[in-house]
């Protein structure tokens, strides 16, 4: 399942069902009544169109040999006014149509991002952002015409179809019978059709995703790309991508497009074929009157007949959109709640973690047999090398994965039995990616908790020296920042990240390398608040900067997913071993002496 690049087409898991298009009716459901009042209008602009060929038939065969002015202006009326009803009918319905379709795509849009919001972080680690993005919004956008549209049309096709094969038989019953002909001629060339359509359609699906996903890639890694001069080398990768994105599309329009064309050919030889035989029986019951009109007939025949094929194109290609769309919708968390979870009650902020292994993927063990107790109130800090293994331990206590074998409680409660929403609430958790949402300062303090007054913003903000910085922006708390916070230096997104940990008030926190970036200084005056704001607050701190650590109750020196050693700052200085080998490392050249 190699899905983490921009250039591996997705392999679907599920083949495609008609389980799928089942499924969408409940999306459809709702508007019923719209649609069904839309239908009718839709019959009734039908009917006022198909009535054109029989009164020419009529004028034809009665009103002009009868030299019948009145009867040739009443037709002329009837016609008209048949011409504005039909008119005014497809007015309606266009509205109608967006007003459905919009609706039920929102919803479909509703429920995906809901969805999104409920998986697991694996979810989002095996997946390029933009083949994520171009489901909730190309995919979902290609089915509306299907479902508003489509579906009506079809509808006024098939009655149309019933009444313009009513109107031939009233008219000529051979001459119906030889219209039909083509029927099984149609048939033939749609079951080959489809099958190419439907494999053209789902290259195309993978290559819109592949395209999707290298451009948010290089989006988001635009500063480096430059930095490194790589754009020659990207321009030619996204000439690769788009590439076979127009390939697939160019090949999809040629298979969709052998469809209409095959249906015009079908009706011009039957056409051509009724002339044959309508001439060769006029006046053996068949008048010329009655031939125009059939010959009229014949031609709004085919045209519903090509809008249900073009309708059975759109099911063909919206099939290969909605097997992603409900594959997604189908993904299961990874981490997800109990059917019989209990809500966490308030935590005193005890963790415990006994023989933890754990693995991101099934092959590979992360962690091996951690053993950990922290009373509440403790510090305890982590250290040890790049990839040993402390970021996991540490999002295992907010069950951002689960761990694969033994067990983590909180206050002697296993968090695989509590409610997620119970558990993560109690954490104040600060990743090591400090990220900011486009807004406000103060909104983005405020994300964990939107009950905080803004003295209670401005406390936390204070509390990890963050205050003075934000007030000498230009609109303080309210300057607006863009997403990720580009227009902040690092240390700053840090000391937000910070202060909306802390604003949470949690019992359990969690800090990811949560000074890495901010000067020595400020470091200095946030380690003096810093004790007072962990008084009373489990912690985990993760640090590769040792002097921020060194005042915590114990510190755990982690090593290839492994607790190595274990101790206060002395102790594991007099031990003299990994620790003590970190901090010597440390030791600027002056200090080692
Ligand atoms: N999402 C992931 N999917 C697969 N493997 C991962 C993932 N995150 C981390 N790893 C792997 O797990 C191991 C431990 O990573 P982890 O991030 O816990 O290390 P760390 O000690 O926090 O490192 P650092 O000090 O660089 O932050 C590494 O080998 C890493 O490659």
């Amino acid at each position: 399942m190699a899905r983490n690049t921009f250039d591996v087409d997705e392999e679907l898991e599920t083949p495609f069902n008609l389980k799928h298009l089942k499924r969408l009716t409940v999306y459809v459901r709702p508007y019923k009544k719209k649609m069904m009042l839309t239908v009718l209008i839709m019959l009734i602009a039908s009917g006022a169109n198909l009535i054109g060929p029989f009164i020419i038939k009529h004028a034809i065969d009665q009103e002009i040999p009868d030299k019948s002015i009145s009867g040739l202006m009443l037709l002329s009326g009837i016609f008209l006014a048949a011409l504005v009803l039909s008119g005014i009918c497809m007015k309606w319905r266009i509205r109608m149509m967006a007003e459905i379709g919009q609706s039920i795509i929102q919803n479909i849009r509703k429920d995906l991002f809901s969805h999104l919001q409920s998986l697991s972080f694996s979810f989002y680690d095996s997946r390029p952002h933009g083949k994520i993005l171009v489901r909730v919004v190309n995919y979902v956008n290609s089915l509306s015409d299907l479902l508003s549209n489509g579906l009506i049309q079809l509808i006024t096709d098939l009655f149309s179809l019933a009444v313009i094969f009513g109107f031939m038989l009233a008219i000529d019953v051979k001459l119906t019978l030889l219209t039909m002909g083509g029927f099984p001629v149609l048939a033939t060339v749609i079951f080959f059709i489809k099958t190419a359509q439907r494999k053209a359609w789902q290259t195309l699906s993978n290559k819109q995703s592949n395209m999707n996903a290298y451009i948010h890639e290089s989006i988001s890694g635009m500063k480096v790309t430059q930095a490194f001069t790589r754009e020659q080398e990207n321009k030619r990768i996204f000439h690769r991508v788009s590439t076979g994105y127009k390939q697939s599309w160019l090949k999809a329009m040629y298979v969709q497009f052998l469809l209409w064309p095959s249906i015009e050919n079908i009706s011009v030889l039957t056409v051509s074929v009724i002339y044959v035989f309508g001439i060769a029986w006029i006046g053996h019951g068949v008048t010329v009157g009655a031939l125009i009109a059939f010959i009229g007939y014949i031609w709004m025949f085919w045209t519903p007949l090509a809008n249900i094929g073009n309708f059975y194109n759109a099911i063909i290609n919206a099939m290969a959109y909605l097997e992603r769309i409900f594959e997604m919708m189908d993904e299961q968390p990874a981490v997800k709640d109990n059917p019989d979870g209990k809500v966490l009650k308030t935590i005193k902020g005890k963790v415990e973690f006994e023989s933890v292994d754990f693995g991101y993927g099934e092959k590979e063990q992360v962690l091996k047999n951690i053993q950990l107790k922290a009373e509440p109130g403790e510090t305890i800090a982590l250290v040890g090398a790049t990839g040993s293994g402390k970021t996991t331990i540490v999002s295992l206590i907010s069950r951002f994965y689960d761990c694969t074998q033994g067990k983590i409680k909180i206050d002697g409660t296993d968090i695989q039995g509590v409610t997620l929403p119970s558990l993560r609430k109690q954490m104040g958790v600060m990743l090591q990616d400090p990220f900011i949402f486009s807004g406000t300062i103060m909104e983005n303090i405020r994300y964990g908790r939107l009950d905080a007054t803004d003295e209670e913003v401005i406390e936390a903000a204070r509390a990890v020296q963050a205050h003075e910085f934000i007030s000498g922006l230009q609109h303080g708390y309210y300057t607006e920042v863009n997403e990720r916070g580009t227009r902040l230096s690092t240390g700053q997104r840090q000391l937000i990240s910070f202060a909306r940990a802390l604003l949470a008030d949690p019992k359990i926190l969690i800090l990811d390398e949560a000074t890495s970036s901010i000067d020595t200084e400020t470091e200095l005056a946030l380690q003096k608040g810093l004790e007072r704001l962990l008084a009373g607050r489990t912690s985990f701190v993760i640090a590769h900067r040792l002097s921020t650590i060194q005042n915590a109750d114990r510190i755990l020196y982690i090593d290839d997913g492994r607790i190595v050693e274990e101790g206060t700052h002395e102790e594991l200085i007099e031990k003299k071993g990994w620790y003590w080998k970190l901090c010597n490392a440390q030791r600027l050249p002056s200090e080692a002496g």
